[in-house]
C-alpha cells in the first residue's frame, strides 16, 4: 500500500454527504425521501434510505410530552442535532430553528442559524414563516446558510389558527400561501416544505416553484415528502389524516416489555445463557 494514500482508501472512500445544492437540483426528479431524526442509532438507520433528515421541533412533542411546539429551545435542538449528525453520514442534516429563537430580528435569527450550525454538525436549518421571514430568508442564505422554508400550515403558529386543521380548503385561502412560497423562493430558500394543504394548491405551488417542495399533507404532487419518523412507525399517539403507518413498532414495544415483566416474574428470565460463570468453570 502506498505510504502517501495510506489513510485514503479508493474502496471504501464514503461517498459525499448530499448537500443543500444537490437537494434543490432534485426539482421535479424522483421524489426526495426525507424523514425526521432526533437520536443517533435511528438517525443511521435512517440515513440509509433518506436524502434529508430533519432535526425537527416535533421533538418536543414526540420524545418530551410536550402538546405543542412552542415549549422547544435552542439547547434542546442543538443537544439532538448533534446525536443525530453522530448517527447520519450522507443525509443532509436539517435542524428545525425553534420558536422564539429567530422572529425578532434577522441578527437574531442569524446567530440562532450559527450555533445550530457550528455546534452540531448540521449543513442548513429551517424555519416557519413566508412574506413575513423574507428577509431573515435572504440574509442567512446570503451569509453561508442554507434555510429549508416552511409554509403552509406553520405548527409554531397553532395559537393563532386554534388548531392543526388543514389550510387552502377554499380557493380564497390560496393567495397568501402562493405569496409565501414564491417570497421563500425569491429570498433564497433552497427548498420549501408545505404542509397540510389541499391536493390542488400543493400542485399549483409544486408546479409553479422552480425549487423543490417537500409535502407533509400536501399530496403526491410535491417533489418530496416528509413524516415525523415516529408517526409512520406507529410509535406516537397522535394520527392525522396524512400519516400512513408502515409500521406497529409501538405494539412491538408494548409486546417486548410485557414478554419480558412475565419472565422476570416467573424467573424464566434471565437463563443460564445469560449468567456469568466463575473464572475456570466450563462455561
Ligand atoms: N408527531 C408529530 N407529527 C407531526 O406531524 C407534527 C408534530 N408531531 N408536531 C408538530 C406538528 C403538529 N402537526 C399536526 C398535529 C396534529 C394534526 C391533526 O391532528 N390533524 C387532524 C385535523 C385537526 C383539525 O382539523 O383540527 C387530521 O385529521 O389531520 C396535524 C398536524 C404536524 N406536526
Ligand atoms: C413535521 C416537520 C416538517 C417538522 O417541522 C417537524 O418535525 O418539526
Ligand atoms: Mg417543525
Amino acid at each position: 500500500m502506498s505510504t502517501i494514500n495510506k489513510n485514503v482508501s479508493i474502496d471504501a472512500r464514503p461517498k459525499r454527504r448530499t448537500t443543500a445544492k444537490n437537494i434543490s437540483s432534485m426539482k421535479g426528479g424522483t421524489p426526495i425521501v426525507c424523514l425526521t431524526a432526533y437520536v443517533t442509532p435511528m438517525a443511521a438507520r435512517l440515513d440509509k434510505h433518506c436524502d434529508l433528515l430533519l432535526v425537527g421541533d416535533s421533538v418536543g412533542m414526540v420524545l418530551y410530552g410536550m402538546d405543542s411546539t412552542l415549549g422547544v429551545d435552542l439547547d434542546m435542538m442543538i443537544r439532538h442535532g448533534r446525536a443525530v449528525c453522530r448517527g447520519a453520514k450522507q443525509a443532509l442534516v436539517v435542524i428545525d430553528l425553534p420558536f422564539g429563537s429567530y422572529e425578532e430580528s434577522k441578527e437574531q435569527a442569524f446567530r440562532s442559524a450559527a450555533r445550530a450550525l457550528s455546534e452540531t454538525g448540521a449543513s442548513a436549518v429551517k424555519l416557519e414563516g413566508g412574506v413575513e421571514m423574507a428577509e431573515t430568508i435572504r440574509f442567512l442564505s446570503h451569509r453561508g446558510v442554507p434555510v429549508l422554508a416552511h409554509v403552509g400550515l406553520m405548527p409554531q403558529s397553532v395559537n393563532s389558527y386554534g388548531g392543526y386543521g388543514a389550510h387552502g380548503r377554499t380557493v380564497d385561502e390560496w393567495q397568501p400561501i402562493i405569496d409565501d412560497a414564491l417570497a421563500v423562493q425569491e429570498a433564497g430558500a433552497f427548498a420549501v416544505v408545505l404542509e397540510g394543504v389541499a391536493e390542488p394548491l400543493a400542485r399549483k405551488i409544486t408546479d409553479e416553484l422552480k425549487i423543490p417542495v417537500i409535502g407533509i399533507g400536501a399530496s403526491s404532487a410535491c417533489d418530496g415528502q416528509i413524516l415525523v419518523t415516529e408517526d409512520m412507525m406507529g410509535m406516537f399517539a397522535i394520527n392525522p389524516k396524512f400519516v400512513k403507518r408502515f409500521a406497529e413498532i409501538g405494539l412491538a414495544i408494548e409486546g417486548a416489555i410485557e414478554s419480558y415483566a412475565t419472565e422476570v416474574r416467573s424467573r424464566s428470565f434471565p437463563e443460564e445463557e445469560h449468567t456469568y460463570k466463575m473464572v475456570g468453570s466450563n462455561k
